[in-house]
């Protein structure tokens, strides 16, 4: 079993750059622009429960990082970067803190690198069981309005929350739940004392509205990047700032590299 994903070609020498969304995403989501990217090959994954992967399950971290290597295996992928964006970038940080051959560097945009306190992990732990309850049972236009809601995600207007609400409702919400619990942050690791051992170029984008995960940005061993006029999901609101973000952090480290 493996991840299902949609790989784009590249100029030859060029690093894979491996794409990982977040929560209730799917690969169609990085619609970062090809002139950017285009010379790097790529390949966008669905995550378990998400997309065309909705019939892959995962128990935990490591049951994950065991299938991402699988499927970077399958697609015979010895050399890459790893993009993930807010459940794919604590994907990416987990995996990345496993010191894989072959890993060149990770970004993340939005991920939480842990939770350090037993109380906060038992807090979020009955959260995300509560949702998981709700994608089990409820009509998924109900509860991704309740979602958006958040206030990780405060920074999006009513018209914004519409379009997602409507997107995210495509899902299937048996797969998310078992998604949202086997990943839950009440599950990870704190990741940060690994993180700062990381041994490739450790990258972490945020969007100027994101006060959450812009003050997250602060604690992490990372070179931070504000992604102007966006919030939470940068690469949907600011796509092209995104897309030469990463083409200038790739640019820039692979240079370094040669
Ligand atoms: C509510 C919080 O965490 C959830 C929100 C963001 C994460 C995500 O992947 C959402 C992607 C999206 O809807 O655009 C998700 C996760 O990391 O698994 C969290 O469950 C929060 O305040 O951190």
């Amino acid at each position: 079993m493996i991840l299902q994903g949609t790989h784009c070609t590249g100029a030859a020498g060029k690093p894979w750059l491996v794409f990982l969304h977040g929560f209730s995403g799917d690969r169609r989501e990085w619609q970062l622009p090809e002139a950017c990217l285009g010379d790097y090959p790529r390949l966008y994954l669905d995550l378990p429960g998400h997309g065309e992967s909705a019939h892959v399950a995962v128990h935990d971290f490591s049951d994950m990082h065991t299938l991402l290597n699988r499927t970077l295996l399958s697609y015979n992928i010895l050399t890459y970067w790893l993009v993930g964006y807010s459940l794919g970038g604590r994907i990416a940080m987990y995996h990345a803190c496993q010191r894989p051959d072959g890993l060149q560097g990770l970004i993340v945009e939005g991920a939480h690198p842990g939770l350090r306190d037993d109380d906060e992990r038992a807090g979020r732990r009955a959260s995300d069981a509560h949702w998981a309850a709700r994608f089990r049972h409820e009509p998924l236009e109900a509860v991704f309005a309740d979602w958006y809601q958040q206030p990780v995600f405060a920074s999006l207007t009513d018209a914004q929350r519409r379009a997602l609400v409507a997107l995210r409702s495509r899902n299937n919400g048996a797969t998310l739940a078992a998604m949202l619990q086997a990943t839950s942050l009440a599950e990870q690791p704190d990741l940060r004392a690994a993180l700062a051992e990381c041994a490739v170029p450790f990258f972490y984008l945020y969007g100027e509205r994101d006060d959450k995960f812009r003050a997250i940005a602060r604690e992490l061993p990372a070179l931070g990047h504000q992604i102007s006029h966006a919030g939470h999901n940068a690469h949907r609101e600011n796509p092209v700032a995104v897309a030469e973000r990463l083409a200038q952090i790739l640019r820039l480290s692979i240079k370094d590299t040669l």
